[in-house]
């Protein structure tokens, strides 16, 4: 299965969130992140995603694990995606190919322009809860055109 990251940088009162501009999730709001390359860690994987996604830098203490969500496609698992948090970054978020970020209102995510998972898990992770989750998809690939079909959501996760 793949593993991949997603990374939420919470400032302000705001979360900054890429509207995808190729890919899986082309159009839609999500975390910068993408999956996981040969020798590196999961954290390695979040902090180079979001360097390359929106050009900042969140290598710092701050940084820390805050869910792991498996996704299913009929049956099959597609994406094993660890999620992390972090109030703390260096730089200015900038365009690039994949993605354009934009400073939401932590009370003004986007859902409805996002996966349908997202509205579940995401505001608890954003209030600083950590969690464990499956998601269901049903109707073959690809993954972003499947049904939202179940879930199962686990809180209060201890990570390393
Ligand atoms: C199915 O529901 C999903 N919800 C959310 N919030 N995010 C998801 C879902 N499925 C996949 N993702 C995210 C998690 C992964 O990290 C990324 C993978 O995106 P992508 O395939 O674009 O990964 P990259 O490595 O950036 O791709 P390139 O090969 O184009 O660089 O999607």
């Amino acid at each position: 299965m793949i593993e991949g990251t997603l990374c939420f940088v919470v400032s302000d009162d705001q979360v900054l969130l890429i509207e995808k501009r190729r890919g899986l999730g082309e159009g839609w709001y999500n975390g910068p992140g993408g999956k996981r390359e040969d020798g590196e860690t999961l954290r390695e994987c979040a902090i180079r995603e979001v360097r390359e996604e929106v050009g900042i830098d969140v290598d710092t203490p701050a940084l820390s694990k805050a869910g792991e969500l498996t996704f299913r496609l009929d049956g099959d698992p597609q994406i094993h995606c660890h999620v992390f948090r972090t109030d703390r970054f260096d730089g200015e978020p900038r365009p690039s190919e994949e993605a354009r970020p934009e400073w939401f209102p932590l009370d003004e995510v986007p859902y409805d322009q996002m996966w349908d998972d997202d509205s579940l898990w995401l505001p608890g992770v954003l209030q600083g809860r950590t969690v464990e989750g499956r998601f269901d998809f049903e109707g073959g690939e690809p993954l972003d055109d499947a049904d939202f079909v179940d879930h199962d959501l686990a809180w209060g996760i201890e990570f390393e």
